[in-house]
């Protein structure tokens, strides 16, 4: 039994379309909501078929900036406004693809505070980096981007989802025991700064998620739930896997 709620969020990056927006809604009414936080991160044009279908709804991306002269951008105001409650910062593929520093991350994840968007920030390290044994540097230099620039207490509305990058989309998921032990580690990491910070914050497992591998992985005392990529483009997959985080609670 866990005493946080869990969470499952669905990452489907540039992917998707109407139809699946309307059939994960029907799918979602199996699931037990009252035990599992369910969110689906659609691209950008699907979010208000989202909302106009009651699902909870966060962006994939959010500016740094305030609206202005920014061709391309999406303002965190204009998100909150249309009812997203939710924005992923610092995905790896936002990291690698698009260059986005740490600064740039910790800034976009301030600026959804600010507007009253729940931030969930994406870390973790790449296959390199975990043979060199840097995994817990490259987390606590991630997670210390925000805390440096807006203080451990900034984590209280936040998530922050540990997707280890060669997990991700490889079919690779890590291990229950390798996955708990990066989530211990930035629990103890928060917990040495602010145990109640610590003890209340949501800490999302990502990296080939499914539906055979998701109740090991919630099962650990650390890992609240999931941030899904390719599996939660299956309406089925999608509600088996928000099942099994709802057993935890
Ligand atoms: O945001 C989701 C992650 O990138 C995981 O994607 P994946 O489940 O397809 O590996």
């Amino acid at each position: 039994m866990k005493l946080r709620k869990q969470m499952v969020a669905g990452n489907w990056k540039m992917n998707g379309s109407v139809e699946l927006v309307n059939q994960i809604a029907n799918a979602i009414s199996a699931v037990e909501l009252d035990k599992v936080d369910v969110v689906v991160f659609p691209p950008y044009p699907l979010l208000n078929n989202a909302l106009q279908n009651e699902l909870v709804v966060g962006a994939q991306s959010v500016s740094e900036h305030e609206a202005g002269a920014y061709t391309g951008e999406i303002d965190a105001q204009l998100l909150a406004e249309l009812g997203c409650k939710y924005t992923l910062v610092g995905h790896s593929e936002r990291r690698s693809i698009y260059g986005e520093s740490d600064e740039v991350v910790a800034s976009k994840f301030q600026r959804a505070q600010c507007q009253g968007l729940i931030p969930v920030l994406c870390v973790g390290e790449s296959e390199q980096e975990r043979e060199q044994n840097l995994t817990e540097s490259v987390v606590s230099r991630q997670i210390d981007a925000v805390i440096n620039k807006l203080g451990v207490v900034s984590l209280v509305k936040s998530v922050i989802a540990y997707e280890p990058v060669w997990a991700i989309g490889t079919g690779k998921t890590a291990t229950p025991e390798q996955a708990q032990q990066v989530h211990k580690f930035i629990r103890d990491k928060i917990a040495s700064l602010d145990d109640a910070v610590s003890q209340s914050l949501i800490l999302l497992y990502g990296g080939s998620v499914n539906e055979k591998n998701s109740e090991l992985l919630f099962a650990q005392p650390d890992i609240d739930g999931g941030l899904v990529g390719g599996a939660s483009l299956n309406p089925d997959s999608f509600v088996n896997i928000c099942k099994s985080a709802q057993g935890n609670v």
